[in-house]
């Protein structure tokens, strides 16, 4: 083997070095992935009868390979099945690493939603939610479409505005149970059900509607704008992650960076970035 060299009787080559440098990248990764969820003690325990299975084939121990083996197989295919969630958050995040969008791969894409997308209104709908204590959870779909979840309300098609926001989260409306899901600018549908998070590090003392913030951006690139109903709290979601208790200011700024960080990078967005925050 070319460039190849032994360490005792193994002769190591630099495909193998490379090869086990990519293990350990992948398996870190995975491990970073479900630290704190129950898939972690799951995928933990697989591992471990995978490495039983290696040894006692590598002993030549027929019938218990045989056993492992078959458990092995129909336990990749139960474990795509337990782990759904996980391996779409891992695919997320491959997707995301591979950075198209920073190519610039779809253009159009951004900068339709950067030229066009004013946050006033949201920020506005928020604080004045929050002043009287309604609960809102408005999603703002980025590369995922949420065409699934948008259809799982009333769709609407309207453009936005801070009144029509408050008219659908009003207590006494028929639309303000469940979430808005924001497309291309425009509110596309009301009353929407989204994923709840099933992480069992989400503290206690948030309810169902911040459960469902931080389970739609576990499986998708969105982000999501949450009112407490208990302490009128202005939260944003994203990738899991939740920014507690912004003020109005704050939530300007990182809807900004949020939602218009990719485009920023360009000239021409940046300039529409920047007229936001200082909206
Ligand atoms: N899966 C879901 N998808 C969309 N909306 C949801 C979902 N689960 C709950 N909600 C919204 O959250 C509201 C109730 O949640 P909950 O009673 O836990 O809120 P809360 O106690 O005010 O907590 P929070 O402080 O998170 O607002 C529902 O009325 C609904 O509008």
């Amino acid at each position: 083997m070319i460039g190849s060299f032994s360490v005792g009787f193994l002769r190591i080559g630099w495909i193998d070095v490379i090869d086990v440098l990519l293990v350990t990248v992948l398996f870190y990764q995975l491990y970073k992935l479900l630290t704190g969820s129950v898939a972690l003690k799951v995928f933990l325990g697989f591992m471990s009868i995978y490495l039983l299975y290696l040894v006692v084939k590598a002993a030549g121990m027929e019938l218990l390979t045989n056993i492992l083996g078959q458990f092995m197989s129909v336990g990749v295919l139960a474990g795509i099945i337990l782990f759904q969630q996980e391996i779409r958050r891992f695919l997320l995040t491959i997707g995301k690493a591979t950075a198209f969008d920073r190519v610039r791969v779809f253009p159009w894409r951004r900068d339709q939603a950067a030229e066009r997308m004013s946050i006033t209104p949201f920020v506005e709908a928020a604080k004045s939610l929050a002043g009287k204590n309604t609960g809102a959870l408005i999603a703002f779909t980025m590369t995922s479409e949420l065409k699934f979840y948008a259809e799982s309300g009333d769709l609407i098609d309207a453009a936005v505005s801070k009144r029509l926001l408050m008219s659908i989260f009003n207590k006494t409306s028929p639309l303000h149970d469940g979430a808005v899901i924001i497309a291309n600018n425009r509110i596309k549908a009301a009353r929407c059900i989204l994923p709840v998070s099933e992480n069992p590090d989400v503290p206690a003392s948030l309810g169902l509607r911040h459960r469902a913030a931080i389970g739609l951006t576990e499986v998708t690139d969105s982000v999501v704008l949450v009112v407490s109903e208990e302490t009128g709290q202005i939260s944003l979601v994203r990738a899991g992650e939740v920014f507690r208790n912004l003020s109005s200011s704050d939530l300007r700024a990182k809807l900004n960076d949020m939602l218009f960080d990719v485009a920023a990078k360009t000239p021409a967005s940046a300039a529409s970035a920047e007229t936001e925050v200082a909206a």
